[in-house]
């Protein structure tokens, strides 16, 4: 593939030895370069406070290449041309006199600069500032941010506002790894690039949306940074929200950054406030105990690795949120996310309405709404079901649900779907900031997960258990039976 980047990047990795940067950010840019989008010249400046050197952090991110990219897309003389372009540098973020080694290493390439905090949000502040008491910076370096953007509504703005006293917002590049997913864009050409769909998608044809995110990892070894944040905050106030948003929102008038995040921001200021007398009914809060994934029994959140026994954060969420707009008045959509599930699946499910005026067998009246699903992960794909005849001289005017089916792998074979965060890394090489969330994106959705988590806190109840392996709590069932309706399982 021919090298389609004219642009010369130096990228100035913090936190390069943590977890995220070893499991996703390396092997993306790995893959940029596998993809030829590396231009010549372009530098890694792996930094964290480790006390070891270059040669060592190569062979680290050799072994983990290893581990992380599949087998069949590793290749040896590859993977060695990319870690020559990484340098290793020991810092400690909060010790200003060391970020002068930063602008020596800046001085001697000639690429564009790139700061990626893959840290703790607390870090970006100070990193923010020493980077410029060290005169690393200019107004064209790009700066990438990590979700979540602080705790709650307050301290989010206290780091929207230290990374602004740096950094324009044209500078910055808030990460919402969902959005850099190929089938979650997709939900943009599927509504935008289809009228089929666009005159359908509202309040007059739509009866509900489910949005289901589950995963059946646990913890993973994070414990210490999850049971501060819970599920909530690690899911529902970015990556739901982001999909409730692409699905609800009103056609951009183009496809830049400021047209989608507009629309974005108007659901967000459209949704309506969960008040305490509304939690019973529109949200559910769980926590994994004992059971099994995969078949193999695996332990309750309590009895993790590194868990206080007391803690009662959420595991799960399940929510019925309402937006009170003309396009979907009376449409909730039932959204629901949680660890330890029975599997990992990211799925959306448009339910139509049924036809106004009803002529077929009464007793399948239940089988009259057309459902569109949307496979984000795995499996990623489309399933439109719609009603046919039966087929058979005995079988009368007896209708059956059948699917429109449209699954990548078999339609597109050839194509490889890349991982989330190689297409979020090139949008920010090529300085494209429509996939990565505006300040006042952040701060809606905090403002509206914050009353949920601040009504959590006056109730004192604690979260519903949930059996590892199963679909969260019974709680969670009973919200959307209460309406007549069930989470969509296919059957
Ligand atoms: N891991 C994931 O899957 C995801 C992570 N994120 C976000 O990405 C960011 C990074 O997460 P993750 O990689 O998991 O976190 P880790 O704790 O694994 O990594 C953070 C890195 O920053 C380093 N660090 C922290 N403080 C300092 C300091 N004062 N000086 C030098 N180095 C420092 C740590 O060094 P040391 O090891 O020495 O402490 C570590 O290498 C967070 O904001 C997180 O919320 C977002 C989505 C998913
Ligand atoms: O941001 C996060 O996302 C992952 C789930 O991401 P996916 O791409 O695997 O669906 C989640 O496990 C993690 O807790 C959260 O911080």
């Amino acid at each position: 593939m021919a090298n389609k980047s004219n642009t010369r990047c130096d990228l100035m990795l913090f936190g390069a030895l943590g977890d995220l940067a070893q499991r996703k950010l390396f092997p993306a840019l790995y893959q940029l370069e596998r993809a030829n989008l590396l231009a010549d010249g372009s530098r890694i400046l792996a930094i964290a406070r480790t006390d070891v050197d270059t040669d060592a952090v190569r062979s680290q991110l050799r072994e983990k290449l290893t581990h992380y990219v599949k087998p069949e897309e590793m290749d040896a003389e590859l993977a060695d041309r990319f870690l020559q372009r990484v340098d290793y540098l020991r810092l400690d973020f909060s010790e200003p006199e060391g970020f002068g080694a930063l602008n020596d290493w800046h001085q001697q390439g000639s690429g564009e600069l790139i700061v990626y905090m893959a840290t703790p949000p607390s870090m970006y502040g100070v990193i923010a500032r020493n980077l410029r008491a060290a005169s690393c910076c200019t107004e064209n370096t790009r700066v990438v941010v990590e979700k979540p953007i602080g705790h709650d509504l307050e301290s989010s703005r206290v780091i929207n506002d230290e990374l602004g006293e740096v950094f324009k917002e044209s500078q910055l590049f808030r990460i919402d790894h969902y959005l850099g997913k190929e089938t979650v864009q997709n939900l943009i050409a599927l509504r935008f690039a289809n009228n089929l769909f666009a005159s359908q998608w509202d309040q007059n044809h739509i009866s509900h949306v489910e949005i289901t995110v589950a995963e059946s990892v646990g913890i993973e070894g994070r414990w210490g940074y999850f049971d501060k944040a819970g599920q909530i905050r690690d899911m529902i106030q970015n990556h739901l929200l982001q999909l409730l948003c692409l699905i609800a929102m009103d056609p951009p008038s183009d496809l830049s950054a400021d047209s989608i995040r507009d629309e974005k921001v108007k659901v967000l200021k459209a949704l309506r406030r969960v008040t305490p007398d509304m939690m019973e009914s529109h949200v559910v809060r769980g926590q994994y105990t004992a059971g099994t994934s995969n078949g193999k029994p695996v332990p309750g959140y309590l009895e993790e690795e590194g868990a206080n026994k007391g803690s009662d954060t959420e595991t799960f969420v399940a929510l019925k949120a309402e937006i009170e707009n003309w396009r979907w008045s009376g449409v909730p959509f039932y959204i629901r996310t949680g660890k330890r599930l029975p599997e990992k699946l990211s799925q959306i499910i448009i339910h139509f309405k049924p036809a106004p005026h009803y002529i077929f067998d009464p007793d399948q009246k239940h089988l009259a709404n057309n459902k569109l699903i949307i496979r984000l992960q795995p499996d990623e794909g489309m399933s439109l079901k719609i009603l046919t005849k039966d087929q058979g001289l005995d079988k009368g005017m007896r209708l059956r649900q059948g699917p429109l089916e449209l699954t990548f792998s078999e339609t597109f074979e050839n194509d490889r779907i890349p991982d989330a965060y190689e297409r979020l890394l090139w949008e920010v090489m090529k300085g494209n900031q429509y996939l990565f969330v505006r300040r006042d994106e952040v701060e809606h959705a905090w403002s509206w997960v914050d009353q949920v988590i601040q009504n959590w806190r006056d109730s004192g109840a604690p979260p519903k258990r949930y059996a590892a392996g199963t679909w969260g709590p019974v709680a969670s069932i009973a919200m959307i039976t209460r309406d007549g309706r069930s989470w969509y399982e296919d059957a």
